[in-house]
């Protein structure tokens, strides 16, 4: 699903994010991203979600090379990748429903079908009893879950998740690790960047680690 050869990434500045990475993610696979502050987690999730572009070498999804997508095609790629990062872009205007039907409504979606998939997401991440609240009115936590819901409502077939839940104590981050599993068992490749080692360890999931850059293990 995702492969990578020879990326290198250098900050306009000259920091240099990433070097020399080669990595396959196999389609249906769901592994971790580990590695120290400032190792390049974000950054590598970025080049995948066409956020960031590389400096160097090639980033492949689903058999396209991204560096053929222009600017203009970046809003249709991202239609089958969802995006959970850290701050969670929520639109503080609308309500939690609105926030998570956005992806369906860009997509034309009839009007019963965006009501049944977004509630659906809201129940799976325990926020249904909140779908006319405002995010702002939220814990950290709950807008972090609001942020999964919309990122997986669509029906990606790759999830990138940066520190997914850096806000949830351990029984929900347990509970959307869970989500991302039932995601990744129907079939949904799953890349997850975090911290959490003991979590990692305790799921049995592959592991790639980074160090300054480049891939450890
Ligand atoms: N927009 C940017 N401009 C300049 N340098 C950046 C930018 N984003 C990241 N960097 C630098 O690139 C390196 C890798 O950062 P990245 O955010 O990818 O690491 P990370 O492993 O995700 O860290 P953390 O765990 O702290 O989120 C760091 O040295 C960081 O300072």
């Amino acid at each position: 699903m995702v492969e990578f050869h020879q990326v290198a990434k250098r900050y306009p500045g000259g920091q240099i994010a990433l070097e020399g990475v080669d990595l396959t993610l196999g389609r249906q696979e769901m592994a971790f991203l580990t590695g120290h502050s400032g190792a390049g987690k974000s950054t590598l999730l970025k080049l995948i979600g066409l956020i960031e572009r590389p400096t160097h070498g090639q980033v492949i999804v689903n058999g396209k090379n991204l560096a053929r997508i222009g600017r203009a095609g970046v809003p249709r790629y991202r239609q089958r990748v969802g995006l959970i990062f850290q701050d969670y872009n929520l639109l503080f205007d609308r309500t939690v429903f609105d926030n998570v039907a956005l992806p369906l409504v860009i997509r034309g979606m009839r009007h019963a079908d965006i009501v049944r998939r977004t509630r659906a997401a809201l129940d799976t991440v325990g926020l249904l009893s909140h779908e006319r609240k405002r995010p702002i009115t939220l814990s950290g936590g709950e807008q972090q879950r609001v942020g999964i819901a919309r990122a997986v409502v669509g029906r990606p077939h790759l999830i990138l998740a940066d520190e997914p839940t850096g806000n949830l104590d351990p029984a929900l981050s347990a509970e959307i690790m869970r989500l991302f599993a039932r995601l990744n068992q129907a079939g949904t490749s799953v890349l997850i960047a975090t911290h959490d080692i003991a979590l990692v360890e305790s799921l049995g999931y592959r592991r790639v680690a980074l160090d300054h850059g480049r891939v450890a293990a």
